[in-house]
């Protein structure tokens, strides 16, 4: 069926929109209308604040809120609150945290905190005339003009770092930029740096305009383009590492060194493998992903950030690396991410604001080394088990629950099966096979059609 489009959504109320919805595309089924209000919080005014975080809103959609305890960092202990639906992540990070907590824990330090904005615009003239205004006159008007926007962030200690005219013509002609560096202190800064912009961009215009040295053509050719904050911080750089004797990293019958050769191998083909690195790099998001979602971060801005850093060398590549140097294996990730534990959603989510209150209220370079050690953790935890039992065995075992729950198992029947699994590997199709002995049927459909 084809559907109708719709004029002014965004005016109905919630209750009208979820009516046309139903009956545009669910074909009226009550069950939705349901299903939509059944994730409504009972609190009236905890809706609305929901509500208003987006637009067209109509019912919540949650995700499993999860802490990973154990986590010693910089000789402190920590439960790292992460939000995510992927089962066996939260489980492999808290591995990992007991793992290193033995093991002198994880280390982070803030390398860098530079964040950058561009206004982009078109000139069609002399390039030295334009460099010349720039440096003599044109970057002292754009701080001028921006003093009222940045006096509470230079009180702070933060503000414009530095602007630079750049030509960027041999890419594509008569293209510039003004690319201006920022300090946005525990905000990741997105709205301060496009206001600054914004006024960088009027006052080009007019320093440009009120210049004679320019010709009527030279002025008649300057074009805006945009003014945008780069989601690219290649200088606000996290670090966190953890590293430990060899022989404390042998377990079970996997010997120190045995361990160590087949993680570090996995690793270097992370870093010249862009296959691989796009997995293993995933694996590191999990973590990352999921501390940035729950302490109400821009989880958007940091993935395309994070790619982008593991494609710096011309190729996509590893975020972690290890080494072993005098007896010692170390094991880190330089994570490039602007994060806020002001603004944004930070203080207005009640879970995000009870997330940075688990974590001991950071700021924003302490927020930086928690998602860094996550993301780090997580890439232990998934390479640990890659180059050991493989992935499947742990994963499966968390995933369980998930096809159960698909099967609508019983709490007995589902005790049953963790109990069958305990020596063997889950897979789909022996849950499938197990459950439908169980029930003394031939296969699902016959359950299906039971009820
Ligand atoms: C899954 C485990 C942890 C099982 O590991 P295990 O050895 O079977 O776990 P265990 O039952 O012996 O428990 C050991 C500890 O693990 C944690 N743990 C164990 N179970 C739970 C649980 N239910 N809930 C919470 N925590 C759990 C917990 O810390 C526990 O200590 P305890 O709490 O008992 O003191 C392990 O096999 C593992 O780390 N696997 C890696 C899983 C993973 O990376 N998952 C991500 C999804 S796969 C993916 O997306 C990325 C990937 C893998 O493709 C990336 C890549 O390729 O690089
Ligand atoms: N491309 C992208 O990534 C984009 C992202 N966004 C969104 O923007 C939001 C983040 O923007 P952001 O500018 O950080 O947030 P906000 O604008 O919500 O809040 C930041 C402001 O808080 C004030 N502030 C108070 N205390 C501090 C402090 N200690 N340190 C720093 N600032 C402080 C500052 O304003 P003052 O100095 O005036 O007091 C600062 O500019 C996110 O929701 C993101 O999703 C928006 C556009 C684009």
């Amino acid at each position: 069926m084809k559907h109708q489009a719709v004029e002014g959504f965004s005016k109905l109320s919630k209750e009208g929109k979820i009516e046309w919805v139903v009956n545009e595309y669910l074909n009226g089924d009550e069950k939705a209308i349901q299903t939509l209000k059944q994730y409504w919080n009972d609190d009236a005014d905890l809706q609305k604040l929901h509500d208003e975080f987006s637009e067209n809103t109509v019912s919540n959609f949650y995700m499993p809120f999860g802490l990973a305890p154990n986590f010693l960092i910089n000789n402190e202990l920590f439960a790292i609150p992460m939000a995510v639906e992927e089962s066996s992540v939260v489980a492999a990070a808290s591995k990992a945290a007991k793992f290193w907590q033995t093991r002198g824990g994880f280390k982070t330090t803030v390398l860098s905190t530079t964040k950058l904005g561009h206004v982009h615009f078109m000139y069609e003239g002399d390039f030295e005339k334009l460099k010349n205004a720039f440096d003599t006159k044109i970057s002292a008007q754009l701080i001028e003009t921006t003093n009222d926007i940045t006096k509470n962030m230079r009180a702070r200690g933060g503000g414009i770092l530095a602007l630079e005219l750049i030509d960027k013509t041999s890419e594509l002609a008569n293209y510039y930029q003004i690319k201006a560096s920022f300090e946005t202190m525990d905000s990741m800064g997105a709205n301060f740096i496009n206001s600054c912009l914004e006024q960088f961009a009027k006052t080009l215009r007019a320093e440009i305009e009120a210049d004679d040295t320019f010709t009527s053509d030279e002025k008649d050719s300057i074009q805006i383009v945009m003014c945008i904050l780069s989601n690219y911080t290649p200088d606000c750089i996290v670090r966190a590492e953890v590293s430990c004797p060899i022989e404390q990293l042998a377990e079970g019958n996997v010997t120190a060194e045995e361990f160590i050769e087949k993680f570090s191998r996995a690793v270097r083909i992370a870093e010249i493998e862009p296959y691989r690195a796009t997995t293993h790099n995933k694996g590191i998001m999990n973590g990352i992903d999921s501390v940035v979602i729950a302490t109400g971060n821009d989880f958007r801005a940091v993935e395309a950030c994070a790619h982008t850093y593991a494609s710096k060398d011309g190729h996509y590549s590893s975020l972690t690396h290890c080494e072993v140097k005098d007896g010692i294996f170390r094991f880190w990730i330089d994570l490039p991410t602007a994060l806020g534990t002001i603004g944004g959603l930070t203080n207005l989510h009640p879970l995000v604001k009870l997330a940075l209150a688990v974590l001991g209220k950071p700021n924003a370079k302490e927020l930086m080394g928690f998602v860094a050690v996550a993301g780090l953790a997580q890439n232990f935890a998934a390479l640990r088990s890659l180059v050991t039992t493989g992935i499947q065995k742990g994963h499966m075992k968390m995933h369980l629950m998930n096809i159960l729950n698909q099967l609508e198992a019983t709490e007995n029947e589902k005790n049953y099966f963790v109990n069958y699994f305990k020596d063997k590997t889950v897979t789909h199709h022996t849950v499938i096979e197990e459950f439908c002995k169980l029930r003394g049927v031939k296969n699902v459909e016959e359950i299906k059609k039971d009820k």
